[in-house]
C-alpha cells in the first residue's frame, strides 16, 4: 500500500486538501522530528506532510534532525518520500521560478549525523542512483504549468551562510546544477530506511556566480518562493493518482538493506538494534 510522505522545504510549511487531516506528534529513538506531521488522505491515498524546518522555519539546515524526520515518516508507514527544496541555480538556463528534478548529489555537508548505522551495526547501502526513478517520473508528470529541468545534480553545502563567489564558481566547474543546504543527509537516510526518495527543487536565485544578477539573499529567495509555492502544492495534489497502486519498488529502493549489514549477528549492539526497529525492521526482525 502506497503512503506518500512529502517533506516541505523553505516556503512550503503546510499543504491543503488532506481529508481527515491532523497534526500528529511522532516520537523516535533519534530524537524529535522537525515538527508534528500532518497526516490524512488525498484522493483516498494516505499522505504525511512534514515541514523540514518546522512551521515558522525554526530549524537551520545544520540543526534539522534528519534521522528523526526519516524515522518518523517510516514509522508512520510512508513508502515514498517526495522532498521539496529551494535551490540556487548554478547554470544560466535554470532560471528563478523553474522546477528541477534532481537525480544526483554532491555532499559537501560536514556537521550532521549521516547514518542510522554505526558502531555495533555497520551497514553500507548502495547510493549510485540516489533517487528513485519510478517516483521521480511520477513527480515529473505531476509538475505542470512551469518549466521543469530533469536530470540535475544538487550540491549540498553546510551553510547557513550562502557561498562565496569562489565556491560558487568551483561548484559550477564540478558540474553541479543547483545548490542547497538540506538534501544531504536526507536522501542518504531515506535509502537506509528503504524508502523511495525523489527530489523536486524550485530555483529561487542564481547564487552569486552570475555577473548580471545580484548575489542571493533571503528576500530574493522568499519573493520567488511566494510566487511559486502554488506549483509545488499542485504537484503534490496530482501525486496520488500517479502512485495509487504499488507492489515492490521496481528499482529496489525498498530492499536497500538486503546485503548492506556487515556486522555479524552475534556482535551487534542490542541498543542500536532497538533504535533501528522502524528503519531496518524488514531485515532485523525475527
Ligand atoms: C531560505 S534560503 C536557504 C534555505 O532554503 C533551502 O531550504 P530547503 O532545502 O529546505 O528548501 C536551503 O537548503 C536553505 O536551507
Ligand atoms: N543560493 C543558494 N545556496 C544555498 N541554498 C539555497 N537555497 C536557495 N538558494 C540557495
Amino acid at each position: 500500500m502506497t503512503m506518500i510522505g512529502v517533506i516541505g522545504g523553505s516556503g512550503l510549511y503546510q499543504i491543503d486538501g488532506l481529508e481527515g487531516a491532523s497534526w500528529v506528534k511522532v516520537s523516535t529513538p533519534w530524537g524529535k522530528p522537525s515538527d508534528e506531521i500532518l497526516v490524512g488522505r488525498l484522493h483516498g491515498t494516505p499522505m504525511a506532510f512534514l515541514p523540514r524546518h518546522g512551521r515558522g522555519h525554526v530549524h537551520a539546515p545544520s540543526d534539522i534532525n534528519y534521522r528523526a524526520n526519516i524515522d518518523a515518516l517510516k514509522r508512520l508507514g510512508c513508502t515514498d518520500l517526495v522532498a521539496v527544496s529551494a535551490v540556487g541555480s548554478l547554470r544560466e538556463d535554470y532560471r528563478p521560478g523553474d522546477f528541477v528534478l534532481v537525480d544526483q548529489f554532491i555532499d559537501r555537508t560536514f556537521a550532521r549525523p549521516k547514518s542510522f548505522f554505526g558502531a555495533g551495526c555497520v551497514a553500507h547501502v548502495g547510493f549510485s542512483d540516489p533517487t528513485c526513478p519510478r517516483l521521480s517520473a511520477a513527480c515529473a508528470t505531476a509538475v505542470q504549468g512551469v518549466t521543469l529541468h530533469r536530470g540535475a545534480t544538487y550540491l549540498a553545502m553546510e551553510g547557513p551562510q550562502f557561498s562565496t563567489r569562489a565556491e560558487s564558481r568551483l561548484y559550477r566547474s564540478w558540474g553541479a546544477d543547483v545548490i542547497g543546504m538540506t538534501a544531504m543527509p536526507e536522501a542518504k537516510l531515506a535509502r537506509e530506511a528503504e524508502l523511495c526518495y525523489a527530489s523536486i527543487a524550485m530555483v529561487t536565485d542564481y547564487d552569486c556566480w552570475h555577473g548580471d544578477h545580484a548575489a542571493v539573499d533571503v528576500a530574493q529567495v522568499i519573493a520567488t518562493l511566494t510566487a511559486n509555492a502554488g506549483h509545488a502544492r499542485d504537484m503534490v495534489a496530482r501525486l496520488p493518482s500517479l502512485l495509487d497502486q504499488r507492489a515492490a519498488c521496481t528499482h529496489g529502493c525498498d530492499h536497500a538493506l538486503t546485503h548492506a549489514i556487515m556486522t555479524a549477528p552475534d556482535r551487534r549492539d542490542p541498543d542500536l538494534l532497538s533504535k533501528l526497529d522502524a528503519v531496518a525492521a524488514r531485515v532485523l526482525k525475527g
